[in-house]
């Protein structure tokens, strides 16, 4: 950066004898040699008279077209420098893209499952996909802004030893037009964040809107869907423009204001200071270059302002993450076995901006290869309840233990990889089913594939012309409601998990595929934990345990016949709603 600055400013400085031979001369010194008339050459202006002892002590005769070619020389080796620092900063912007994404990926994926839960998914996919990259191209005009600094600096510093006056003079006034444009950097800075509000709204549109698509369509709302998208639109397409119009005006008040300079300079050096010309045409040359350097520097000053709010945004969420975040994972270890129980110890948990407490004070013991169903309401705590039971939800009181030992911290996260889970709304990756299956556990071979597909009655799957290779769609699209829980729960045992928690998973299954798994479900008793939540009548009947759920608090716990003896009628009711 430097090496160039300085390349430039020699270059100039050089055609201080060039001009000196055109101008004072008039035309080349020693005739027929092109050698420079030595006193005129330089004028008595010191820095010239060194470039000239420098050149003869190279060896370099100071002719006209050795000049010509110094000057070619310095110009090629700045045009050099510039274009390496251009590939620098360009391959330096990927390279903070990169490590910034998934530096942030990796934050967002570690932090606690309560602040996801009440985060913006738009937010987040905004962060990764549109303010980083922000990021990254700010970044690139501040390494411009500060090549065009340094340059700024040469160009000065060459200006002032040719004439410090005219120097003075035009420091002042790039100094007073930067000064008279803080409004438009100003209303940069504020474009820059609308910008963002914009971009986090697209993002969250689009997700919403194509997530929500079967319901568009069957609400027959697919105009009005396109009327939003349209106005989302013209709100983004309104800050590009004004932004693009800020930085426009901008650059014409720069050109005005830089001739109005350049000819003021003009005036006040041939009529004021009587500048010899050499040195008045070489000013005029440093000036017409420096205007537009300046003009660059508040360009590159405005980009890196609009881009500044995008740092910010992208420093906040990183922040929230990582105050939010998990105890580190610590090293994957063998299995978590449960060989006597899994216990809640008084749980309470209050979501944020809520009142009332979710669960409030609830302790129960799960028995060791046992199955306990948990009944209760709409709202009465029973996802949660199994959020707290694998580790993903760490209670504001009281603890989860499994065998005695308390499951918080680090050993939230190992004892989550004991733990299968299959909830009501399956999600499928849009990849192959065997793709989707190894999931569960990457080294599984056929054998143990067709064995899980088998346990949990997703045997269709043989019947498919593709078998495990047939493509499921996007969240598994191509395959029924019945299908995606049935490859979920084969998901879920090629674990070989601990603790098996099925979330209203056969909710979408008809009668007899819900027998299949239910028969599948107590061919696992005895070899696993398993925890059924709102399930069918006939699956409750079957549990080892049923606890009722009402308002966060245990109402009733034993067998199903003893519960419907504690709450008579309101058991059975809740049974048949969850039916
Ligand atoms: N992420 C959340 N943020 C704030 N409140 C929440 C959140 N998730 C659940 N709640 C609240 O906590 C309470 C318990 O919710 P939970 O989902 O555990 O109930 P549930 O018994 O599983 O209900 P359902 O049978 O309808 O799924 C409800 O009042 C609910 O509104």
């Amino acid at each position: 950066m430097v090496l160039g600055s300085l390349s430039e400013g020699i270059g100039f400085i050089l055609l201080v004898p060039l001009l000196g031979v055109l101008g004072a001369d008039g035309g080349v010194g020693s005739a027929g040699t092109g050698e420079l008339a030595d006193a005129s050459t330089g004028g008595d202006n010191p820095l010239v008279e060194m470039l000239l002892q420098a050149l003869s002590w190279l060896g370099l005769t100071p002719t006209i077209g050795g000049l010509l070619l110094a000057f070619l020389g310095l110009v090629g080796l700045r045009a050099l420098i510039q274009y390496s620092r251009e590939r620098l900063s360009v391959s330096l912007q990927h390279r903070l893209v990169d490590r910034l994404r998934l530096h942030a990926y990796a934050a967002l994926l570690g932090v606690e499952w309560r602040w996801i839960a009440a985060s913006r998914r738009a937010d987040q996919a905004n962060l990764l996909l549109t303010d980083i990259n922000r990021v990254g191209v700010g970044l690139n005009f501040g390494i411009a802004l500060l090549a065009t600094a340094v340059t700024l600096l040469a160009y000065l510093a060459t200006a002032f030893i040719l004439s410090w006056q005219m120097s003075s003079l035009a420091l002042a006034s790039g100094m007073l037009v930067f000064w008279l444009l803080a409004g438009q950097r100003r209303q940069a800075l504020a474009l820059g964040r609308s910008l963002g509000e914009a971009n986090r709204d697209l993002q969250g549109r689009v997700q919403e809107s194509l997530g929500g698509i079967k319901l568009t369509k069957i609400l027959g709302q697919e105009e009005r869907h396109v009327c939003q998208f349209r106005q989302t639109l013209q709100r983004l397409r309104e800050q590009q423009v004004r932004f693009s119009a800020n930085t426009s005006l901008a650059r014409a008040l720069f050109q005005v204001a830089g001739a109005a300079l350049l000819a003021a300079y003009l005036y006040l050096g041939l009529v004021f200071w009587e500048t010899p010309v050499p040195e008045l045409l070489t000013l005029v040359l440093i000036f017409s270059r420096l205007i537009p350097q300046l003009q660059s520097a508040q360009q590159q000053f405005h980009h890196w302002l609009h881009a500044l709010p995008a740092l910010e945004e992208t420093e906040r969420l990183l922040g929230e993450c990582s105050a939010a975040a998990e105890p580190p994972a610590g090293p994957p270890g063998p299995a978590w076995p449960v060989r006597k129980a899994i216990e809640l110890d008084a749980v309470r948990l209050t979501y944020a901006e809520r009142d009332r407490p979710a669960l409030d004070g609830v302790s129960l013991r799960f028995p060791a290869r046992t199955s306990t169903a948990i009944i209760g309401t709409s709202g009465a705590g029973k996802s949660t309840l199994a959020d707290v039971l694998m580790g993903l939800l760490e209670p504001d009181e009281g603890h989860l233990g499994v065998d005695g030992e308390t499951v918080t911290g680090q050993r939230r996260r190992a004892w989550r990889r004991s733990v299968a889970y299959v909830p009501q709304e399956v999600f499928l990756f849009n990849d192959s089913i065997r793709a989707n299956l190894l999931w569960g556990r990457p080294d599984a071979d056929e054998s143990e594939l067709c064995q899980a597909l088998q346990r949990a009655a997703a045997d269709f799957v043989f019947d498919l012309p593709q078998g495990l290779e047939t493509r499921v769609g996007d969240g598994g699209v191509r395959l029924s409601g019945g299908e995606r829980q049935r490859l979920a729960l084969a998901r879920a045992l090629l674990k070989q998990p601990s603790l098996l928690i099925l979330d209203e998973a056969t909710s979408a299954l008809d009668q007899e595929n819900e027998a299949r798994v239910r028969e599948a479900i107590e061919h696992l008793h005895g070899d696993l934990t398993v925890v059924l939540i709102g399930h069918r009548l006939a699956t409750l009947e079957h549990a080892d345990q049923v606890v009722v759920l009402e308002a966060g608090r245990v109402a009733a716990r034993g067998s199903w016949a003893q519960v419907r003896a504690t709450l008579p009628g309101s058991a059975d009711n809740i049974a048949h709603d969850a039916s």
